[in-house]
């Protein structure tokens, strides 16, 4: 009986954890049609612009968006693009499709998410030509692998795959031409923290064995003892979703921490009112003027609890850790 109840908790809560997936998207759908940045792809996966959702909200998601964007491309840049990028719980993430149209491509781009998320990704992607028509194009044979919980082609791979369960997922990556001699950049952004804390070290320590030459970025929440943050942990409790990890979100040297202690040479981490206030100015100053924020502290407060770390390790010399904003 007990080991029952125990199951049907979990499962609403990774139910609860999937959702998210659709917070995201929906508030960036209405970020970018405020003009906050471009994004041409989130219409295929939310048709509808949706609710308006207050400026502090726009401000943190360009923050968001542009901080890890500016690391990423960063990376891409240094590794000339002979690199792969993973997507660990991608969600409904378009950056595939920004690369594509920047024409900065990895050798091969890949995302991972849970099951039943990455099947609804790939029904978006299979009834939707602006997202099936750049993963064709880049493809050479005629044919590409589609299972309903993976979808493989020579530059894009999704695959449905618990991240808590390390071995599981290494075999279905290597099963996809994960190369591990190539460069790789790992990203998680807000995922971490659905994890206990043994769980997202066991996935970061697996990525620094796996890999000689490689970065890990991860955008998730910090700070999260004083006041604020146990109002954000609360408010997600109440949709059922703990978060699990947030025991790694108590500082920024928490978060560097984490990485330090699971074999990577360096890890640097910002919050994101640093990050916001080193992003392109000028860019900064454009934005602002898209609408009038009267709540400037509680933007401050918002920024002071995410923040962005990166970790490197670097056999090939790079140059990874000079990467920074
Ligand atoms: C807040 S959403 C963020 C999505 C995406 N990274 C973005 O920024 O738009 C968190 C995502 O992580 C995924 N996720 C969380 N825990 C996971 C796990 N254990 N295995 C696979 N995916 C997971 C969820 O399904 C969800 O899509």
């Amino acid at each position: 009986m007990a080991a029952r109840r125990s199951f049907t908790d979990s499962d609403t809560a990774d139910e609860a954890v999937r959702t998210t997936c659709d917070d995201a998207t929906i508030c960036k759908r209405f970020a970018t049609s405020k003009g906050y940045w471009k994004d041409s792809c989130l219409q295929y996966f939310v048709r509808n612009v949706g609710e308006r959702k207050a400026p502090e909200i726009n401000r943190g998601y360009y923050a968001r968006v542009q901080g890890v964007n500016l690391l990423l491309d960063a990376f891409l840049k240094k590794t000339q693009c002979l690199c792969q990028v993973i997507n660990l719980g991608a969600g409904l993430d378009t950056t595939f499709w920004r690369l594509k149209e920047e024409n900065l491509l990895p050798r091969k781009f890949f995302e991972v998410d849970f099951p039943t998320v990455v099947a609804r990704k790939i029904h978006y992607i299979k009834t939707k030509p602006p997202l099936s028509k750049p993963i064709i194009d880049e493809h050479s044979s005629d044919t590409l692998l589609l299972e309903p919980h993976a979808l493989d082609s020579d530059r894009y791979c999704i695959i449905g795959a618990d991240l808590r369960d390390v071995s599981g997922l290494d075999e279905k990556l290597k099963k996809f031409q994960l190369d591990p001699e190539l460069p790789t950049l790992l990203l998680s952004e807000c995922v971490l923290v659905y994890m206990t804390p043994a769980q997202s070290s066991s996935l970061i320590r697996w990525a620094a064995e796996t890999f000689h030459t490689a970065m890990f970025i991860n955008y998730e929440q910090v700070n999260m003892s004083d006041r604020f943050g146990q109002v954000m942990v609360e408010n997600l409790q109440r949709r059922q979703c703990s978060l699990a990890g947030v025991e790694a979100c108590q500082s920024l040297d928490s978060q560097r921490e984490r990485f330090l202690k699971t074999g990577w040479e360096n890890a640097e981490a910002l919050d994101m009112m640093t990050v916001y206030s080193v992003l392109p100015q000028e860019d900064v100053a454009r934005i602002e003027r898209l609408e009038f924020l009267d709540e400037k502290e509680l933007l401050q407060q918002l920024l002071q609890h995410y923040c962005i770390c990166w970790a490197t390790k670097d056999k090939l010399s790079l140059g990874l850790s000079q990467v920074a904003f």
